[in-house]
């Protein structure tokens, strides 16, 4: 028998890399999914990776003390997980043996484009192996061994994707903790319609970026001013005003070098034909979220000009 998981994706609204460091963060799950399948009846444990092309096998034994560094960055993210979830079911669930197991991912999510598919693949790989095993996790469960993933092969990280991920919906993240949305900001999110605009692959990866960041000289001052734009956030109910925050918080993400030429015409086209807009994720390339007025068609034009097609549009909704 096939168990089959599926796991959305994220899209930050507000405030990531200064979430890294402590502060608040919007974020919310988009429908965008990954899917994990799992199946009994094999000699080693198998991991297929199909759109990344990557088979890998060990022995159940091997896989407790495996060591995941020297794997390339494709495996390292399911690799690892796979790990931390058979060693907390063995020390915290009562499992007694690690039944072999094939478990093949697949995901609609873009690779490394800003929209959480280190995460997606992460919390799919977690939730297949608990399932294959019948044991159930609480969430909290699922979110901190998820971030410990993340955390560990990017160095530095925070919970927004994981919770954001494994909750399914609109989330508030502060002082390192997450919670549900106020629904007065959520109710008002709903009425939004926001284009998801895939730009380019990004050429630096998550954990090089967040380090760079982190390492940048006018970081406090930068992150206080994300920090002033999420209050701002969180009592606005204008959408004009919501596109002006977006791009304020892209301008300050610009000031940290993580923006690209691409991502910022994509901006500028926001500005001119929607509400405005603002990279998404660790930025470096990827991802820009816009949040669209009428002017939907000629937006898109625009994009077209700029060699922009691969577009998704969502709303945020309760999944
Ligand atoms: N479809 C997939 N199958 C297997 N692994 C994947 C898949 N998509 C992503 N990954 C893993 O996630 C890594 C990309 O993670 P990365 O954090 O750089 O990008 P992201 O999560 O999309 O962006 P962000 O963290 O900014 O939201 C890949 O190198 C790979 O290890
Ligand atoms: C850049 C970052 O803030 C978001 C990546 O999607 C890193 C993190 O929060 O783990
Ligand atoms: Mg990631």
């Amino acid at each position: 028998m096939t168990l089959t998981v599926k796991t959305p994706s994220k899209v930050i609204l507000f405030g990531e890399h200064a979430v890294v460091d402590g502060y608040s963060a919007i974020a919310m799950a988009i429908d965008l999914k990954t899917t994990g399948e799992i199946k009994g009846n094999f000699e080693t444990i198998t991991i297929e990776l199909s759109d990344l092309n990557e088979i890998f096998e060990i022995a159940p034994k091997l896989i407790k003390e495996l060591d995941i560094s020297n794997f390339s960055p494709s495996l390292k993210y399911v690799l690892c997980a796979t790990k931390y979830a058979i060693n907390y079911l063995i020390e915290f669930k009562g499992l007694t043996s690690i039944t072999p197991f094939k478990l093949k991912i697949f995901s609609e999510i873009p690779v490394s484009c800003g929209l959480g598919s280190s995460a997606s693949v992460v919390v799919t790989t977690i939730n297949s192996i608990s399932n294959f095993y019948g044991i159930s996790l609480k969430n909290e469960e699922v979110i901190n061994m998820a971030y410990s993933v993340e955390k560990d092969i990017q160095g530095r990280a925070s919970i927004t994707d994981t919770a954001t991920i494994t909750l399914s919906g609109m989330i508030e993240i502060y002082a390192g903790n997450y919670k549900i949305m106020p629904k007065e900001l959520s109710e008002f999110i709903k009425t939004c319609n926001f284009l998801i605009v895939n730009v380019e692959e990004r050429t630096r990866k998550t954990a090089d970026l967040v380090w760079e960041v982190s390492e940048h000289p006018q970081k406090e001052e930068l992150f206080k001013k994300i920090g002033t734009i999420i209050e701002k956030v969180k009592h606005n109910r204008s959408k004009e005003e919501l596109g002006k925050l977006m791009v304020e918080n892209h301008e300050i993400l610009k000031k940290f070098g993580i923006s690209t030429e691409k991502l910022d015409l994509v901006i500028e086209a926001s500005k001119k034909y929607a509400h405005g807009g603002k990279l998404t994720g660790a930025g470096g390339g990827g991802s820009v979220i816009i949040l669209l007025k009428n002017e939907k068609e000629e937006l898109l034009k625009e994009l077209k000009k700029i060699g922009v097609t691969g577009t998704f549009e969502c709303k945020m909704t309760n999944f």
